[in-house]
């Protein structure tokens, strides 16, 4: 049931995302029930400067999973590098969640940045996990600058649309020599049972979890989504119809003919 990623060996494959919960204490049961052992977090959420205080590192590092601070809020490779510098301090980790998203509407993920920043801070050191859209392509470009994952797009980021890319995904996946993590707009455990099923590593999943109307059964509901489709994928699904003709599972032949 593990994966590798990074050089580190993870017994969970979903990732949390930790905006959007009502409180911290729902934050925290809904990060026990889902078994995860990697959360992020923004670091614009993080008072840098009373780390020891700060009331959401202290319920994050209570549950001892490893945090993967996230760049969201910068608009541009100069401002994630900055961002990058400023969370490895804080937050003592090389592991950087990479969101550029200039426009603010529809937080899509500004690709020529991203890559550019990928490959400043890989130089650097950092461990990368670059939010993108599910743009085949790009991955590769991505692996070629030293990316540790890449983190496609289901859909935009709070929609809990579902996977819209799902052709795409496949692409990735298939081509991909590092971890696949479907990231964004995966909104019910059926969504990341799909990912699973189609042969990602792992997904990351924030507001599903985050808003629904119990957020520690929800995170349980998608432990047990993302190891039904981790089971499917290695079981191999059955290949679909091409025509739409029926074909049936059980003998038709008449009871009168036996
Ligand atoms: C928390 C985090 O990293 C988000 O930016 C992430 O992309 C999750 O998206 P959803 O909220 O759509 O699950």
């Amino acid at each position: 049931m593990s994966f590798s990623i990074g050089g580190i060996e993870m017994g969970s494959r979903l990732l949390l995302g930790t905006g959007k919960f009502s409180s911290n204490e729902n934050m925290v049961a809904a990060i026990k029930a889902s078994g995860t052992e990697m959360v992020t977090v923004a670091l614009k959420r993080v008072d840098a400067k009373r780390k020891e205080q700060d009331e959401l590192l202290a319920a994050l590092r209570s549950t001892g999973v490893r945090l993967l601070p996230n760049t969201s809020g910068v608009r541009t490779a100069d401002e994630a590098v900055f961002a990058a510098e400023l969370a490895r301090e804080a937050l003592e980790t090389d592991w950087l969640k990479l969101e550029i998203h200039p426009d603010p509407k529809y937080l899509l993920p500004d690709p020529i940045e991203t890559l550019k920043a990928t490959e400043v801070l890989a130089k650097k050191g950092f461990k990368i996990l670059p939010y993108i859209h599910a743009d085949p392509v790009l991955c590769k470009r991505l692996e070629e600058v030293g990316t540790t994952a890449v983190m496609p797009l289901g859909a935009p980021i709070g929609t809990n649309l579902g996977i819209k890319t799902k052709e795409f995904i496949e692409i990735i996946i298939d081509q991909a020599k590092v971890p696949v993590i479907v990231d964004a707009g995966i909104g019910a455990p059926s969504d990341a049972a799909l990912a699973l099923e189609l042969g990602a590593d792992a997904v990351l999943v924030n507001t599903a979890i985050a808003v629904a109307g119990n957020p520690a059964q929800m995170g349980e509901a998608f432990k047990l989504a993302v190891a039904s489709g981790e089971l499917a994928y290695k079981a191999k699904l059955g290949p679909k119809q091409l025509s739409k003709k029926a074909s049936a599972s059980s003998p038709l032949t008449s009871f009168l003919d036996v």
